[in-house]
């Protein structure tokens, strides 16, 4: 039995797991979860799986949910409550899919206590890449990809030696614009944004979908989980989300992996790995139905995100630290209608050209630029009067 802690239960990923511990109750236990907002659904939660360490996001709520379960569970919050979730003394799995940098210190301490990370959330590594793989490294702990083009990436290196790799083709959708033109994105509404072709996620990622942003995250995600510099990192439009990634070998041999896109696919490699069990939904690919997959040149011009992250990843120290801030705040407004589309990209520039980049940053430094940043992108918005 394996037991498993999960950082965001309520969200797309965190259901998405609880779905895969449903349909295999007698490999997984829910230990410890965290929730942010969403108590009701985390009652109907605590009801149907048992864990005994809860978290929320505020005190209040805390206060509400401990005099409503069973008295062996204990309800914790805020920073405080994800780390005592991470920490669950028999959780042997913690799945981080909560949404942001906030998932970055849990993340440090179940890594410190020798707990496997099941990887989700891609903010953690954006923002502090190295001390993450550095602290996995001094504790011997594995930090699997859950997401999917690093899923596929890991399950197309297995078996292979590092050295034999040429580089790495992760794949982008393109997202819910990919058929429009810049000039086209003016006015947008969120609700066009929040519309992906092929995944249902939360509402943060598939913002960052559209602007392109997910894949530069990836890229840096992809660089501190399989150690390539950005040069060796591609990105290739691929409308159908069916090749998940890809990996390019010396002897130019290239590995895919495919798969409909379903994230209980990886969720559950990752918590089986090395092993697969068997995936308990009839959904299968059929490429003979599908008939044609497309594939196209990436456009730097148009999708300017994806520039930024580079940038950041290429230059490192603590810009990619900004380009993640910059971004979660930028998008958190764009999602509350106060700025635009097209002034995501804007106040990510903005941010990293006023920053003075600081190499190999400690934790500290990081969250201090973290928190510089957040309230920097507030007053470009305020001074913009919006
Ligand atoms: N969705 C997907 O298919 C994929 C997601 N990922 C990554 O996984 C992570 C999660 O994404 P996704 O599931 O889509 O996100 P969601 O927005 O759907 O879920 C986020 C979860 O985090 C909780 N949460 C949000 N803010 C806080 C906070 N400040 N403190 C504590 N908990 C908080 C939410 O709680 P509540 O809802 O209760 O308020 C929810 O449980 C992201 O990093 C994303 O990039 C990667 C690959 C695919
Ligand atoms: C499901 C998943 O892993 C997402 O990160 C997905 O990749 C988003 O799709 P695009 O960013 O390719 O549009
Ligand atoms: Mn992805």
């Amino acid at each position: 039995m394996r037991k498993i802690s999960l950082l965001g239960a309520t969200g797309s990923i965190g259901t998405q797991t609880l779905d895969v511990i449903r349909m295999h109750k007698d490999k997984f236990q829910l230990v410890s979860m965290s929730v942010g907002r969403n108590i009701e659904l985390a009652k109907q939660m605590i009801q149907e799986f048992s864990p005994t360490i809860v978290s929320v996001m505020h005190k209040e709520d805390a206060e509400g949910l401990q005099m409503e379960v069973p008295g062996n569970v204990r309800v914790y919050w805020g920073e405080e409550g994800l780390i005592q979730v991470a920490l669950h003394p028999d959780a042997d799995v913690v799945v981080t899919a909560v949404v942001g940098s906030v998932g970055l210190i849990p993340t440090l301490e179940a890594i410190r206590a020798k707990k496997t990370i099941a990887i989700a959330n891609k903010e953690t590594l954006v923002t502090a890449g190295h001390i993450v793989m550095e602290e996995a490294r001094k504790h011997g702990v594995s930090l699997l990809p859950v997401d999917s083009e690093h899923s596929a990436i890991f399950q197309c290196l297995n078996g292979e030696e590092n050295r034999s790799i040429s580089r790495l083709i992760v794949t982008a959708s393109g997202g819910s614009f990919r058929d429009k033109k810049r000039e086209e994105l003016r006015h947008v509404t969120v609700e066009d944004a929040l519309n992906h072709p092929n995944w249902s996620m939360g509402a943060k990622i598939t913002i960052d979908s559209a602007t392109m942003m997910n894949k530069g995250l990836e890229v840096i995600e992809a660089h501190w989980l399989f150690g390539l510099p950005y040069e060796r990192i591609d990105v290739l439009l691929h409308k159908e989300s069916i090749i998940h990634s890809m990996v390019e070998f010396e002897d130019s041999s290239v590995i895919a992996q495919l798969g409909t896109p379903d994230m209980r696919v990886p969720i559950q490699y990752a918590l089986t790995y090395p092993k697969r069990l068997e995936f308990l939904d009839e959904k299968r690919l059929n490429l003979w139905e599908l008939g044609t997959l497309h594939f196209d040149k990436m456009d730097f011009e148009r999708y300017r995100c994806l520039a930024f992250a580079y940038e950041a990843g290429k230059v490192g120290g603590t810009l990619p630290t900004v380009l993640n801030a910059a971004n979660e705040v930028a998008v958190e407004a764009f999602l509350q209608r106060r700025v635009g589309f097209l002034q995501i990209e804007d106040l990510i520039e903005e941010a990293m050209e006023a920053h003075v980049v600081s190499k190999n940053p400690t934790l500290e430094e990081i969250q201090l630029v973290d928190g510089q940043t957040r309230k920097e992108v507030l007053t470009f918005i305020k001074q913009r009067g919006l």
